[in-house]
């Protein structure tokens, strides 16, 4: 009984392109999650591991940003102008099977306005409240996490210590993402318009982080907590937490082509994780130990 391979196909799975259309003011944002996969001939890197067929899964995802630069338009359009590169450049590969998915981005509202480059993706929000009542004595300390925002410009992050290990260039102009994890402490168990102060503090933190010009994102996390504590009397306490999510920008020059901010990977993992507590001056920042003890994230 003989052997034989059966169908296959191979490529780059799950690239994480983001593209920033940077013509004036108002910019405009794709994010998408491109997999690529190639068919043909491809028996001889099966049965032999001879590689001369095999256009190499880095090839691709390579390809895939080199081709983002000229603008992604439909993700059909992308889709098929990737298709039919790969089908029509490499004599072995004879079949192309592209999956395309579009990560969607709202402008944040400012003031009743679209900002011209901040952004918060739609969904996967939660709100949420915890209550401990001990003793007698009760906290109410409500939250939200995953609230994902982003800025394609109006952000920098320079002046940090360099040693042997560092790598990390320098920059004045970088793409600034996060998820936001919030939680907030009321210094009253009654007596609060919940669902206004969530809408409020909510608001509060998207038009800060929109607004903010950022020199870290520890600084954008100081200044979205001290601008709840202005706006919100109620509230004793915020604490936060805000991964770095990377987007990097993508080195084209192999290809001959600049990359001015506009072609991103957008990194999964390892990420920063930027954390910390706003609060009053009068505030110890352990009275309300028992409140916060055993909350996720904090
Ligand atoms: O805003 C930032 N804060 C950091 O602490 C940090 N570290 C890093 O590598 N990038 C950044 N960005």
């Amino acid at each position: 009984m003989g052997i034989t391979l059966g169908p296959n196909q191979y490529g780059k799975a799950e690239v994480r392109l983001v593209t920033v259309d940077r013509d004036g003011p108002v910019h405009h944002l794709r994010d998408l999650t491109v997999s690529t996969s190639l068919r043909g001939s491809l028996e001889r890197t099966h049965l032999t591991g001879d590689n001369a067929d095999v256009v190499a899964t880095d090839t691709q995802k390579n390809t895939v940003y080199a081709f983002a630069k000229d603008g992604v338009g439909e993700i059909e359009d992308f889709a098929l102008r990737l298709a039919e590169h790969f089908t029509g450049s490499f004599e072995h590969i004879t079949g192309a099977r592209m999956l395309l998915s579009e990560h969607a981005w709202n402008r944040i509202d400012v003031g009743g306005s679209p900002h011209d480059h901040a952004f918060s993706r739609p969904g996967g929000e939660e709100r949420t409240t915890a209550v401990t009542l001990q003793d007698g004595k009760a906290w109410v300390v409500s939250g939200l996490t995953g609230l994902t925002v982003l800025k394609s410009t109006g952000s920098e992050f320079h002046g940090f210590p360099r040693d042997r290990y560092t790598t990390l260039a320098e920059t004045d102009d970088r793409i600034l993402a996060t998820a936001v994890t919030a939680r907030w402490r009321y210094s009253a168990t009654s007596g609060v318009d919940w669902s206004r102060s969530f809408d409020e503090i909510r608001r509060t933190l998207l038009e800060t982080f929109a607004t903010k010009h950022s020199l870290s994102l520890q600084q954008t996390l100081y200044a979205m907590g001290e601008a709840v504590l202005e706006a919100r009397p109620e509230v004793a306490e915020i604490r936060l937490a805000m991964p770095n999510k990377h987007h990097f920008l993508v080195d084209l020059s192999p290809f001959g082509l600049s990359n001015e901010n506009e072609v991103f990977h957008a990194a999964d993992r390892p990420y920063g994780l930027i954390e910390g507590t706003v609060l009053r001056d009068d505030e110890p920042a352990d009275a309300a130990g028992l409140a916060w003890y055993s909350l996720p994230e904090f």
